[in-house]
């Protein structure tokens, strides 16, 4: 969809592509020569990350294909207006379905080009949540009947469960399903304005069909939110069916190629078959068959398998924030530190190398814990078919807690990373604005990260109150059933060496986390007037307890990352899957990463009297010493990342360190740029210039 440029455009363009010439040989140069630093091979930590070198080799591949493919080109990508976003990514989804499908690709190779074209459309909800709803509260009837047409996508879905007025508060919702046993049909309906659908991905002008949350109603009795499959357009003309109202509701802060809409139901009715039956049911005549109790909250497992999924994107979206960061601030120069000398690759300057090579670990602790969560889930499942549920909280406590450090992480890390980046960081060539306007939204949907923290500090608590009364506690809250042994511990660093092993930074942040849930269960005790039990998770109380709790949340989850990121190096020496010198770089890194989380949270460990204010110090200056020696490193292990230019899209963050000339070539295209004298030129430019007769200048 290249838009032509005028002659006199193209004319001035090629001088400055020689100018650029000359001035591009260092940044180039420098690049190559970092490469050379590094003291392993990023090709073979490269097949490491993104499971072995044949994968490694396909998506380069699938990027090579869709970067000459016309429906996946990114050339107008930062100049589109909503509606070309729209139009343009939905093409670009239904072109890698069609592609999977005529060329008979796993879901595995639709992954890979999904997330090299990095052009969210209309199809996500229904890749996302339409089909795993019907796959995991579905029967097998339903699975079917429903699966089939979605593939062939005959029909498209979406997930509608927040409404206007309630998002969080899922037991609130107040759209109403009421059987009517004579035609054994539900009646959708949208009671109240609160009550309208309000932002499901697709549902605006894309869906034909969502999975709606709704109150299940029998003879007058509310059994709550419960999931019914309706139409919502004509499968003929695309047209709302009878009853529903739905639209966009309007441009985001960022997404602008995702049509969130609205929807009210007028007395829609839909056959008994609609309603998810995999685990509660409705007889023909009215009874409800509740799920069977280990399965209560069986119907939010979408939520859990999309948390899931939203922890596995963390690591990969903070690795391209770091990629484009970290070789930009290896040939960005500034400032010669003595006259005649060159000036310093910014990236020489401690303060840039605390930020980025900061984010390069959270890129890899969030990366390792993406891969154990997904791990985690299909293990999930697997239990989940043979009718077991006991994995269940612990799932969900850490799918919670993690989803939002993890997003945390990284949506604050893609903004970090653009600050490195000066002016250029705030130029759209450099992708770092769009990469965070198109990701810092997953703070918030899928849960809203406090309040998911607050979900995983419920199961922290209830894990303590378990080890007090002498209950054995596993998974990764085993620690607070040895609480007493755990609080009498210490640090035991004897000067900055002893810090270079991260099992200490891991012993300091289980200590916090430990005392952070004994602080957080004494607030809610306090304010609860002292009594101890039973834990109550909402009432004031608990709502004048909540900042304690999300800190002992945070802590935990931090905990965790770090042991995943030391457990996956173990497994690797192990397996002998990993080169001593990959080894040695990845040990340090997982090591900084664990120091810069000890010195955060410092002052919880200072007050515990853990360690002193001298090993603190001697902490930071371990932390130092690893970002010095991690400096060389630094784009050899964003190289490994393995990211494409085409799946960056970033005139700063390429391959070949030949940003100035890509700002140049990228800015040409700019539709302002489409005529010299620019779209305001006739009607409002010339009527003003043009008042009085030109001046002699
Ligand atoms: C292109 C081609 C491609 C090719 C192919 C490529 C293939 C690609 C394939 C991959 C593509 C992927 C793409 C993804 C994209 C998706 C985008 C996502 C969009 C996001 C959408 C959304 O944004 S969609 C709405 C989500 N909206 C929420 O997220 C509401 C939050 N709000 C709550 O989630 C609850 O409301 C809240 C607060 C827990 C309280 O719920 P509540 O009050 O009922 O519950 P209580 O707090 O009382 O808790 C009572 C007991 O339930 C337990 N429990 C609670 N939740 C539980 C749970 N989930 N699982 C288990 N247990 C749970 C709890 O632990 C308690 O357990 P216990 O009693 O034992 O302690
Ligand atoms: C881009 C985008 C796409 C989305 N896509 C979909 C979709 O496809 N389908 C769908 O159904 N929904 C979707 N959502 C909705 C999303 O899931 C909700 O916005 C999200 O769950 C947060 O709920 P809320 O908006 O009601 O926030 P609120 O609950 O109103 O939160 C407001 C503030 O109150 C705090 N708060 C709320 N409750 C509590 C509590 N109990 N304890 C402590 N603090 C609390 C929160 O921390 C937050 O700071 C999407 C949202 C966005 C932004």
């Amino acid at each position: 969809m290249s838009r032509p440029v005028d002659e006199r455009t193209r004319q001035l363009q090629a001088p400055s592509t020689a100018l650029v010439t000359k001035h591009a040989e260092d940044p180039v140069q420098d690049l190559a020569n970092e490469r050379k630093r590094a003291s392993f091979s990023s090709q073979e930590l490269c097949y490491f990350l993104n499971g072995g070198k044949e994968k490694v080799e396909r998506r380069a591949q699938f990027a090579e294909v869709l970067s000459k493919t016309s429906w996946a080109s990114k050339e107008q990508q930062y100049f589109h207006t909503r509606e070309e976003e729209y139009v343009h990514n939905l093409r670009c989804s239904l072109g890698i379905w069609q592609k999977m499908t005529s060329e008979k690709l796993s879901m595995d190779d639709g992954l890979m080009m999904r997330t090299l074209a990095d052009s969210p459309g209309g199809l996500e909800l229904h890749i996302g949540m339409f089909m795993p709803t019907i796959m995991s509260q579905g029967d097998a009837e339903q699975q079917a009947k429903w699966i089939p047409p979605c593939l062939n996508l005959q029909i498209i879905g979406t997930y509608a469960q927040t409404e206007l007025g309630h998002g969080t508060f899922v037991r609130g919702l107040e759209t109403t399903a009421t059987y009517d046993s004579a035609s054994q049909e539900f009646i959708l309906h949208s009671p109240t304005l609160t009550s309208t659908k309000w932002w499901p991905g697709g549902m605006g002008k894309t869906a034909t069909h969502a999975v709606v949350m709704a109150r299940l109603i029998l003879g007058g009795k509310d059994h709550g939110p419960h999931a019914f499959i309706v139409q919502l357009r004509s499968l003929a003309d695309h047209m709302p069916m009878p009853g529903i109202t739905v639209g966009d509701i309007g441009p985001k802060f960022g997404f602008g190629g995702v049509d969130n809409g609205f929807m009210r139901m007028d007395h829609v009715r839909i056959p008994r078959a609609n309603m998810m039956s995999r685990f509660s049911k409705v007889t023909p005549e009215g009874s409800y068959v509740p799920p069977p109790p280990a399965n209560a909250k069986a119907s939010y497992a979408t939520m859990l398998f999309v948390r899931a999924d939203i922890v596995r994107n963390s690591g990969g979206v903070l690795s391209k924030a770091a990629t484009i960061a970290v070789r930009y601030a290896a040939v960005r120069r500034q400032t010669a530190p003595g006259p005649g000398q060159r000036e310093l690759q910014v990236l020489d300057y401690q303060n840039v190398a605390n930020t980025l090579i900061g984010l390069v670990g959270s890129a890899y602790a969030c990366w390792f814990m993406g891969l154990e969560m997904q791990a985690r889930y299909q293990r999930f499942e697997a239990d989940r078919d043979k009718g077991v549920f006991s994995d269940l909280p612990e799932l969900h406590a850490l799918s919670s807690g993690l989803k939002a450090t993890c997003t945390g992480t990284t949506a604050d890390g893609i903004e970090a990373a653009r600050r490195c980046c000066g002016g250029h960081g705030y130029s759209a060539l450099s992708g770092l604005p769009r990469l965070f306007a198109s990701y810092v939204q997953n703070v918030t949907w899928e849960g809203d990260n406090n309040v998911l923290y607050l979900q995983t500090a419920r199961y922290l608590l209830k894990a303590l109150a378990a080890g007090q009364s002498g209950k054995p506690v596993g998974g990764s809250a085993a620690y607070l059933g040895q609480l007493q042994q755990e609080l009498r511990s210490s640090c035991s660093a004897r000067g900055a060496d002893c810090w270079g092993n991260p099992a200490l930074a891991l012993a300091a942040l289980r200590h916090r986390a430990a005392r952070l849930a004994v602080s957080g269960a004494a607030t809610l005790q306090a304010a609860s007037s002292g009594a101890r039990a039973p834990l109550k998770f909402e009432g004031p109380a608990w709502n004048s307890s909540t900042v304690s709790q999300i800190a002992m949340a945070k802590a935990h989850t931090e905990m965790v990352l770090l042991q995943t990121f030391m457990d996956t190096l173990q497994q690797a020496r192990d397996a002998g899957s990993l080169s001593p010198p990959v080894l040695a770089v990845l040990g340090r890194l997982c090591c900084l990463f664990g120091l810069g989380l000890v010195e955060a949270g410092s002052g919880d460990l200072l007050e515990a009297r853990w360690m002193t204010g001298e090993q603190a110090a001697a902490a930071r200056t371990q932390h130092r010493a690893l970002l010095a020696a991690l400096r060389p490193e630094a784009v050899g292990l964003v190289d490994a990342f393995g990211w494409e230019d085409y799946a960056l899209n970033s005139a700063l963050g390429r391959q070949d360190g030949d940003v100035y000339k890509a700002l140049l070539d990228m800015a040409t295209v700019s539709p302002l740029n489409r005529t010299q004298q620019g779209p305001a030129w006739e009607s409002v430019l010339k009527p003003v210039l043009h008042r009085k007769p030109l001046p002699k200048l």
